[in-house]
C-alpha cells in the first residue's frame, strides 16, 4: 500500500459524490456541510494522494470537468471516480450536475447517469436539479430559474451548452435510452411515504429515470427521505442539503460537527471572471467601481496569447497592493456569438480558459496572490488545474451554493471561492473578499 493511502481501519465515507464541474462540487459540498456532514472536496479522479487528504470525512466530493467534454470521456472519468470511491468502501453515490441542467442532446447528464447505474446494478434513479434557495424549481417537469422558464432565463445564451427547452422530460429523453417518468408535485407534496410508493410503482413499471418536481425545501426534505437509501441519486445541490438529516435518523451519521471556519491566509486578492452568465455580467460591472479591472481583449488573445499575457502582467505589477485585481473575459451574448462564428466555440473557450489559468499562476508567483475568487464552472476547472489544486476544505457560505474554501496538501495554502457563473448578487466579489479575516 502507498504510504499516503488511508488505512483500512477507518470507517468508509457515507457518501461519495461525483460532480461534473468544480463550482458544482463546491456547491454540493457546502450543502452537505450545512446538513451537518464533514466534507472534503478532491479535484480530479481520486488518487491515493488526494484520498489521503479526506481522512475522517463523512462525504467525499469529487470535482471533475466533464460537463462539456465528449460523452465517452465523461463516462470514463465518472466510472474511474466511482471505482476509486468503491475501493475505499463507499456504497452510496451522488452524481451532481448543474441546477440549470447544463447539457446537450448528446449528454452528458443522461449517459453518465446510465453508466453509473449499470456499474452499480440499479434499476432506477432520480433526477432532481431543484435548488429553491438559488431560485431553481421544477414544476410538472419544467425547470424554472426564478420566475422564468429555463429557456428564457439567459441560459439559452450559454456559450457552451445553451439551454433552449425547459421540459426536462424531453431534454433527458433525448440523452437516454431507458423509460423515463415524472414524480409529480402531488406525490412530492403528500410526503415521503407517498413519494416512496410512487417511486416503487414507477420502478415496477420499468421506469428507470425519474424527474422529480420540487418547488421548496420542504419538497426536497420529503424527497431526501424517499431516496437516501438509493445507491445512486442524481441532482443539483439542493436535494443533498437534506440527506444528512436522513442519515442521522438512520443512525448512520454522528452528531453535527462544528461550524466551518473561514480560511485565514494573507496575501493579494484576485478575482477571475470567465463566465458570461447574467449574474457574472452584473458582478463584473459592479466590481469595476472598486477594483482594478483588466478586460481580456479576446480577439487579440486569439491572435497572440503570449503577448496578451505579458501585457496583463505588466499592468498587474503597477496596481496598488491594497486593491483587489479583477481579470474578466465576461462579455455580452452577441459578442460571444461573433467570436464563436469567427473561431469556433470550442477554440475560443479553450484559449480563454488556458489564458486565465496561466494568468492566475503567474500572478500568484509574481504578486503573491493568496485570496482568489473565480467566476464560472469551466473557468474554475481550468484555474484549479493550472494551480494544481488537489483538495479543498469547505468553509462558510458566501451566498447560496458558494463557500470559501482552503486548499489542502499544498504550500502556501490559498483561500479560493469557486463561484458558479449564475450564482450571487451583484456585490458578490466584494462581499466575498470582505468576509476574509
Ligand atoms: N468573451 C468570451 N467569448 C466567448 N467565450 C467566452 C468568453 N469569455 C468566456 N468564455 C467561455 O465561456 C465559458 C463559460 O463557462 P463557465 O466558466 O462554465 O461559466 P458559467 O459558470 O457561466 O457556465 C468558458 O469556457 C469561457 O472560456
Ligand atoms: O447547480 C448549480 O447551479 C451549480 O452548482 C453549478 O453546477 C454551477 O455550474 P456553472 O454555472 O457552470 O458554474
Amino acid at each position: 500500500m502507498a504510504e499516503d493511502q488511508p488505512t483500512s481501519s477507518e470507517a468508509a465515507p457515507l457518501l461519495g459524490c461525483i460532480a461534473d464541474d468544480v463550482t458544482g462540487a463546491t456547491d454540493l459540498a457546502i450543502n452537505l456541510v450545512q446538513g451537518g456532514m464533514r466534507v472534503v472536496q478532491v479535484l480530479g479522479i481520486p488518487t491515493p494522494t488526494t484520498l489521503a487528504l479526506t481522512q475522517s470525512a463523512d462525504a467525499i466530493v469529487v470535482a471533475l470537468k466533464t460537463r462539456s467534454i465528449p460523452k465517452q470521456d465523461a463516462i470514463d472519468e465518472s466510472l474511474q471516480s466511482l471505482a476509486a470511491l468503491q475501493a475505499i468502501g463507499v456504497e452510496r453515490f451522488y452524481f451532481k450536475y448543474c441546477s440549470t441542467f447544463d447539457s446537450t442532446p448528446e449528454g452528458n447528464i443522461g449517459p453518465v447517469a446510465e453508466a453509473l447505474m449499470d456499474t452499480l446494478g440499479v434499476s432506477q434513479t432520480v433526477f432532481c436539479p431543484a435548488f429553491p434557495r438559488a431560485g431553481r424549481t421544477v414544476y410538472r417537469g419544467h425547470l424554472y430559474v426564478g420566475d422564468k422558464l429555463l429557456h428564457e432565463s439567459g441560459m439559452q445564451n450559454h456559450p457552451l451548452n445553451p439551454m433552449t427547452d425547459a421540459d426536462l422530460v424531453r431534454v433527458l429523453s433525448a440523452q437516454t435510452s431507458r423509460p423515463l417518468g415524472l414524480l409529480g408535485y402531488e406525490a412530492v407534496s403528500a410526503g415521503s411515504e407517498t413519494a416512496t410508493a410512487a417511486l416503487q410503482t414507477l420502478d415496477t413499471n420499468g421506469v428507470a429515470h425519474v424527474i422529480t418536481d420540487a418547488c421548496s425545501d420542504e419538497h426536497l426534505a420529503t424527497l431526501a427521505g424517499s431516496v437516501a437509501s438509493m445507491p445512486l441519486v442524481t441532482g443539483g445541490s439542493g436535494l443533498a442539503r437534506f440527506l444528512p438529516e436522513v442519515y442521522r435518523s438512520e443512525g448512520r451519521l454522528a452528531a453535527t460537527p462544528s461550524e466551518p471556519e473561514l480560511p485565514n491566509v494573507s496575501g493579494r486578492s484576485l478575482v477571475i471572471a470567465g463566465s458570461c452568465s447574467t449574474a457574472t455580467q452584473a458582478q463584473v460591472k459592479r466590481a469595476s467601481e472598486s477594483m482594478a479591472v483588466w478586460s481580456v481583449d479576446v480577439p487579440a488573445l486569439m491572435a497572440d496569447a503570449e503577448t496578451e499575457l505579458v501585457r496583463l502582467l505588466e499592468w498587474a505589477k503597477t496596481q496598488p497592493e491594497t486593491q483587489p485585481i479583477l481579470v474578466a473575459s465576461t462579455t455580452s451574448p452577441d459578442k460571444v456569438s461573433q467570436l464563436q462564428a469567427e473561431h469556433g466555440g470550442a477554440a475560443v473557450a479553450a484559449t480563454i480558459e488556458a489564458f486565465l489559468g496561466r494568468a492566475v499562476c503567474e500572478m500568484t508567483e509574481l504578486l503573491g496572490v493568496r485570496r482568489l475568487v473565480v467566476a464560472g464552472g469551466e473557468t474554475s476547472g481550468a484555474v484549479a488545474k493550472a494551480l494544481d489544486v488537489k483538495a479543498l476544505r469547505i468553509g462558510p457560505e458566501i451566498c447560496p451554493g458558494v463557500p470559501w474554501t482552503l486548499t489542502l496538501g499544498q504550500e502556501p495554502a490559498m483561500a479560493i471561492a469557486f463561484k458558479s457563473g449564475n450564482f450571487g448578487d451583484e456585490h458578490f466579489f466584494t462581499t466575498a473578499l470582505e468576509m476574509l479575516p
